[in-house]
C-alpha cells in the first residue's frame, strides 16, 4: 500500500465565466519516503491537486469525484475534525509565499514551539528544545538567539527555512511543497531544496513538490508526473524524463530548464498558452500547441499508457498520453532533447547515453506543419518566475 493514493480525482470551480474543470479524472500515488514531482506550467492544476490532498478545496470550488486515501484511511470519509488531525500531524504542506504563513505578531520560535505543543504532547521546554534543533536543522545561524525573532527580523530566505522547520516539526509522513522556492534567488533556492532533500532522508518524510521548474524537480525528485491542464500527461522516474521524455508537452518544458546565472533561459518555451479550462480543447487538449498534432489529436482524448506497448498502466508506471503511443497518428513524434551542465541536470554517471546528435535545449519544433500553431509565436508570458515574483 502507497503512503498516497489518489484516484479518479475531478475538481471544480463554478465561477461566473462557467465550470472550470481544474484537476481532471487524476491518479496517482506517493509511496512512503518517495520525493515526487508534480511539473506543468501555471494553471494546470498543481495546486488544486494539493489542496484536494489537504482537503481545502473551498467555494466555489469542489471536489467532484475521485478517492483520496492516506495510509488508508479514505481522506473523503473523514470529519473535519478528523482532517484537522491529519493535517498537521501526518500531512504538511510548505506554500511558495512564507510571509503569509508566519504570522507577523508572534516569533518565529513561539510559533514553530506552539505547532509542537498542539500536535505533539511537549511539554514548553521540551518544544522549545526542538524547535531550536529544527532551526539548526534547516540551517539558522544561531538558532537560540534567533528563536525570539519576529518574522520580519528575517530574510526571504531564512522566512522559508522557518517555514520548513515548522511543516517538518511534527514529524510528518508527507510533505507538500507547492513551488516552495519559487520566491527566492536562485543560490538560496539550491541551497533550500538541498536541504529539504536531506532532512526528508533523515526524517524519512515523503514529499509532493510542485513546481513549473523541471530544474527543480532535478534537484531532488525520484518521480514525476507533468501536467497539463488538469490532467496527467506524463509520469516517470527522473532520469527518464530527462533523458527520454515521451510526451510532446514534456519535451517543450525541457527547453524552458533554467541554468544558474542564466533566468533569461527559461523564456524559451512552448509557444502559446495554457487552454482557458472552462472550455478546454477537444481531444488532446495539447494539440493546438503541438507541433506534432494531426487531425486525430483534435478529436480523440489520449488515455495515458505504456509508451513502449500502448498497453495501459498502474498509477506509478512509466506513462505518456500522446495518441502516438496509441498508434492513432500517421507519423512518428520526431524530436531531440539534450540538457547538459546547469543544475537542472542529474550527474553524469546517472546518464545513459543520451542518443546521438541532440541539440541543446532548442525549444520544440517538427518538420511537420502542426494544427493551428503558430511557430514564430514565443509565448513569454508563460512559466516564467524571473524577477522573483509570485505568479499566478
Ligand atoms: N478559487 C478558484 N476559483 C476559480 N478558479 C480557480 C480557483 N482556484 C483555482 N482555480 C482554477 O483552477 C485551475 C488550476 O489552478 P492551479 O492553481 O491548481 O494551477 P497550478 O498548476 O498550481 O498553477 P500555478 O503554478 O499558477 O499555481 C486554474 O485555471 C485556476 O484558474
Amino acid at each position: 500500500m502507497s503512503l498516497l493514493e489518489v484516484e479518479d480525482l475531478t475538481v471544480n470551480f463554478y465561477t461566473e465565466e462557467g465550470v472550470v474543470t481544474a484537476v481532471d479524472d487524476l491518479s496517482f500515488r506517493i509511496d512512503r519516503g518517495e520525493k515526487f514531482g508534480v511539473v506543468g506550467e501555471s494553471g494546470a492544476g498543481k495546486s488544486v491537486t494539493a489542496l484536494s490532498v489537504m482537503r481545502l478545496i473551498e467555494e466555489p470550488g469542489r471536489i467532484e469525484s475521485g478517492t483520496i486515501r492516506f495510509d488508508g484511511q479514505d481522506l473523503m470519509e473523514l470529519s473535519d475534525s478528523a482532517v484537522r488531525d491529519v493535517r498537521g500531524n501526518d500531512i504538511a504542506m510548505i506554500f511558495q509565499d512564507a510571509q503569509t504563513a508566519l504570522n507577523p505578531v508572534y516569533t518565529v520560535g513561539e510559533q514553530i514551539s506552539e505547532a509542537i505543543r498542539h500536535h505533539l504532547d511537549y511539554s514548553d521546554a521540551e518544544a522549545r528544545d526542538r524547535t531550536i534543533r529544527l532551526l539548526d536543522d534547516v540551517g539558522i545561524p544561531e538558532p537560540e538567539a534567533r528563536y525570539d525573532d519576529y518574522p520580519h527580523e528575517f530574510s526571504g530566505g531564512m522566512q522559508q527555512r522557518a517555514i520548513i522547520a515548522m511543516a517538518l516539526s511534527c514529524d510528518p509522513e508527507l510533505l507538500i511543497a507547492d513551488e516552495p522556492t519559487t520566491a527566492l534567488d536562485v543560490t538560496i533556492e539550491a541551497k533550500i531544496l538541498d536541504r529539504l532533500d536531506r532532512l526528508a532522508d533523515e526524517y524519512d518524510t515523503a514529499i509532493q513538490l510542485i513546481t513549473h521548474d523541471l530544474g527543480v524537480i532535478a534537484e531532488m525528485c525520484d518521480r514525476v508526473m507533468v501536467m497539463y491542464a488538469g490532467r496527467a500527461v506524463e509520469n516517470a522516474p527522473v532520469e527518464e524524463l530527462y533523458y527520454d521524455p515521451k510526451h510532446p508537452y514534456t519535451v517543450g518544458l525541457m527547453s524552458a530548464i533554467p541554468r544558474i546565472g542564466d533566468r533569461q533561459d527559461r523564456l524559451q518555451t512552448i509557444p502559446g498558452t495554457m487552454p482557458d479550462l472552462v472550455e478546454v480543447p477537444s481531444g488532446c487538449s495539447f494539440h493546438p500547441r503541438c507541433p506534432f498534432a494531426e487531425e486525430a489529436c483534435t478529436r480523440k482524448q489520449p488515455p495515458l499508457v505504456d509508451p513502449e506497448t500502448g498497453d495501459g498502466v498502474g498509477l506509478s508506471d512509466r506513462s505518456a498520453a500522446c495518441l502516438a503511443y496509441t498508434g492513432d497518428l500517421d507519423s512518428e513524434l520526431d524530436y531531440e532533447v539534450e540538457v547538459k551542465g546547469g543544475r537542472g541536470s542529474p550527474p553524469d554517471d546517472t546518464q545513459p547515453d543520451p542518443r546521438g546528435g541532440r541539440t541543446d535545449t532548442e525549444p520544440l519544433q517538427a518538420d511537420s506543419d502542426p494544427v493551428g500553431l503558430d511557430t514564430d509565436l514565443l509565448d513569454r508570458d508563460g512559466p516564467d518566475d524571473s524577477g522573483g515574483q509570485q505568479d499566478g
